[in-house]
This record gives C-alpha cells, structure tokens and sequence, in this order.
C-alpha cells in the first residue's frame, strides 16, 4: 500500500500498456503491486499465449469508508483469504491505491477513501483516476449507520459522472450476513430511495445507481462481482452467444465461463442462473486448484496449478455430471451436463475444441485492434523525434 501519487500523463500512457503476469493462486500477497505497479510494455509479450492485457480487461475501483470492508473484499474475492481471517485485517488512514493486475481475467484497483479525505486534496488527480474507470464499486456497511455513507457515495458519484458520465456505479450493500430478511430488504429500500434522492435534489437523476446486497460470508460477493464484472466486457453478447450455440449442440444443461483465480463468472448462456449451481462451480474450481497445488506441481514447485492440460469430471449422486475445461490462462468452463449427455463425450469435446477456438478469435480481434493503436502511436512517436533520437524543436 502507498500514498496515492499525482500521474502525469505519461505515466498514465505507460499503464495502459502494462501486461498480465503469472496468475497467482496462493494467498497473493505478492501479486500486490505497491503504489504504482510496474509497467512492462514489451511488444514482444503481447502474442496469443497471453491475449488478456489491460486494454482487454475492466478496471474496476472499490471505494468506501473506512472498515466498511473494501480490503475484505478483495481478499477474499481476489485471494482466497477466508472470511474469518478479515477480521485481523489492518485499518489504513490515508488514501491507498492496490492493484490486483496480475492475478486475473480482472484488472481491478482497490482505492481506499477514508471518510476524512476530501476531494480538493492536491496528493492525489482524482479526474486521472475517474477517467480510466469502468465501474466504481461504493461500499456501505449495512450494520453501521450508513448516512455519512451515503453523502460520501453522493459526492464520489457527482464527482466521477463529471469527469467520466461512462463509469457504472455499484453499490454493494455490505455485511448483509448480520441482519434478517426484512431488515435486508427494508436496509435496501431505504438505502436505494436516499441515494436517488440526493441525486434527484442535485438534478442528476439521470445517474443510474444498481445496488447488490452483499457478504463475504457467502456467494452473493461473487455473483455480485459477477454481475459488476460483466457489464464492462464489450464481447459479452458474443461469448453469451458462443456459450448458447455450444450447449445446444452439445446437449449441456448449463454452461459458465469463469475467472479461476476469482471465481467470477464472466459470462453464461441465457438459461437463468441459481445461486446452488453457482456454488457447485465454486466448489469445484476450488477442488481442481487445491488438488493441482498439492499434487500437480512439480517437485520443485515449477509449474502452475491451472494451464492448457487442466480438465476435471465430477459425476454427482442426482445423475448430474460437472465437466471443467481450460480456456485461457485465465478463464474455464464449467459445464451442468446429465449423465445420459455426458455419454457422449467425444462429441462434448469437439464441439469444446470449437467454441475455445471461437474464444481465441474473439479476444485476438481485440488484440489486433490494440496492438495497431500501439504500433501507430509509436509511428507517431518516432516521426516527433529528429534521426538521432532527440524530439523535434517546436516549429
Ligand atoms: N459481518 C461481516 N463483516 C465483514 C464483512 N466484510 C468485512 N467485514 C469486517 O469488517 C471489518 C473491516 O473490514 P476491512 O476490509 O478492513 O475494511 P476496509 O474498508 O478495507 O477498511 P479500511 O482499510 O479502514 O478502509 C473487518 O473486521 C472485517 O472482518 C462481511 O461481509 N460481513
């Protein structure tokens, strides 16, 4: 963690290049970059093995009051940390930025705003921050009074839709698991029908807030993640429909594409989604990774967990088989399929080879389109500068 630093534009440039590392499976503290991460912008990097640079993945920020559960979060979600472990988390006092770029599908700053911290403080370019946004996740913690909460979540939202009118705004109403249904659904209301009329009194109710009711103690920080994640993917309509036309050609009940290291589905065909299957998923990544770090990995701890060989069948007791196949570095299927289906395997996995080729297409368009804007930016570059390398004096 560390003082938030003003960028200039130049190193905001250099972010954008920046290129995705090992994924981290452990505990990830080392994933962590501190301050600002280190960019390494090697053309030579961006090949197929590693279609996922940033320019492809959201970038999403948490903020929140302080203990609202911010870093929980993202522990929990990002690094596997359990529930109970938060509580001996550190309390941080001034504005801290954490990076968790390497790890996954998921590039995503945590960015801590203690209550105190206005907006006119000169340390940190809060217009540089909102400008690169895709979502902003607020979080308030239900158990607490949430009315300084709220005016906070006013200010930060006002403040980013001038800068970037494009940012989602989620609202994760937080620590859900100590209160009762009628109070969750009652905290909700009240929560939603403040936050719009702080909006509407501004005249920006044009400002469209979505709220989730959230708990690290269960799956609903992951389903909400999920959603959050999902809405800044460009090619979700493509993947939903590529998830689609492969489970009716396979005979698939149901069909996930996750984010191993988080667990986030990033997309799913159009049957509806139920929180139990969900869980399954869950579960079973954390089967395959557990099992592949204790038993996979070679003696000398080479390798990693989850890579092109990665594959598990899970034959349940009610006649439901669970099919797990690597897509990415980053991503896997996870597919519902009845056990009468599954004797058709041969099928199954052709139709898979497939859609995994149609995935690769999909994210390698992307990646053609980014690496063009690099290679003219460059171009651009160098006709600035004079033959021995020196820029252009100003005509
Ligand atoms: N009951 C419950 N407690 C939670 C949940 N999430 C976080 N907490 C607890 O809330 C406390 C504060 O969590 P942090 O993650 O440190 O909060 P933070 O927002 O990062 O705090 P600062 O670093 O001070 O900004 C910890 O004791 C967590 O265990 C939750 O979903 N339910």
């Amino acid at each position: 963690m560390s003082q938030v630093p003003r960028m200039p534009q130049e190193e905001e440039e250099e972010e954008e290049d920046e290129l995705v590392g090992l994924a981290d499976y452990g505990d990830g503290a080392e994933s962590f970059s501190d301050g600002d991460p280190e960019t390494g912008a090697d053309e030579a990097f961006l090949d197929f093995s590693d279609p996922f640079n940033t320019e492809v993945k959201p970038r999403i920020l948490l903020m929140g009051l302080r203990r609202s559960g911010k870093s929980s979060i993202q522990k929990v979600v990002f690094h596997k940390m359990s529930p109970n472990e938060t509580l001996f988390l550190e309390s941080t006092n001034k504005i801290c930025r954490e990076d968790v770029s390497n790890s996954s599908f998921v590039n995503f700053q945590i960015w801590d705003f203690p209550g105190q911290i206005d907006f006119f403080d000169p340390t940190f370019d809060y217009e540089m921050i909102f400008r690169g946004t895709g979502a902003l996740i607020f979080v308030i913690d239900s158990q607490d009074d949430y009315m300084e909460a709220l005016a906070r979540l006013h200010l930060t939202v006002t403040r980013a839709y001038k800068v970037n009118p494009d940012i989602n705004f989620e609202i994760f109403i937080h620590k859900v698991d100590g209160l009762s249904d009628d109070h969750k659904i009652e905290t909700q209301r009240d929560i939603h029908q403040r936050a719009n009329d702080d909006l509407a009194d501004a005249g920006l109710e044009k400002i469209h807030l979505s709220f989730y009711l959230t708990s690290i103690y269960d799956h609903s920080i992951f389903e909400a993640f999920s959603k959050v994640v999902q809405k800044l993917i460009p090619q979700l309509p493509t993947l939903e429909n590529l998830l689609n036309i492969f489970i009716s050609n396979s005979g698939i009940e149901k069909a996930f594409l996750f984010d191993v290291v988080s667990k986030i589905y990033i997309a799913t065909d159009s049957t509806p989604v139920d929180m139990q299957t969900y869980e399954l998923c869950c579960d079973m990544i954390d089967v395959v990774i557990d099992i592949s770090c204790i038993y996979g990995l070679k003696e000398d701890g080479a390798g990693t967990p989850y890579d092109k060989e990665s594959t598990a069948i899970i034959k349940l007791n009610n006649t439901t088989v669970l099919y797990l196949k690597e897509v990415t570095k980053f991503l896997a299927l996870v597919c519902f399929v009845r056990e009468e289906s599954f004797e058709r395997k041969g099928l199954i996995d052709y139709n898979f080879h497939c859609f995994r080729k149609a995935i690769h297409e999909v994210f390698e368009v992307r990646m053609k389109v980014v690496r063009s804007r690099k290679h003219q930016s460059q171009m651009q570059k160098n006709k600035r500068a004079t033959p021995n390398g020196t820029p252009r004096a100003p005509l």
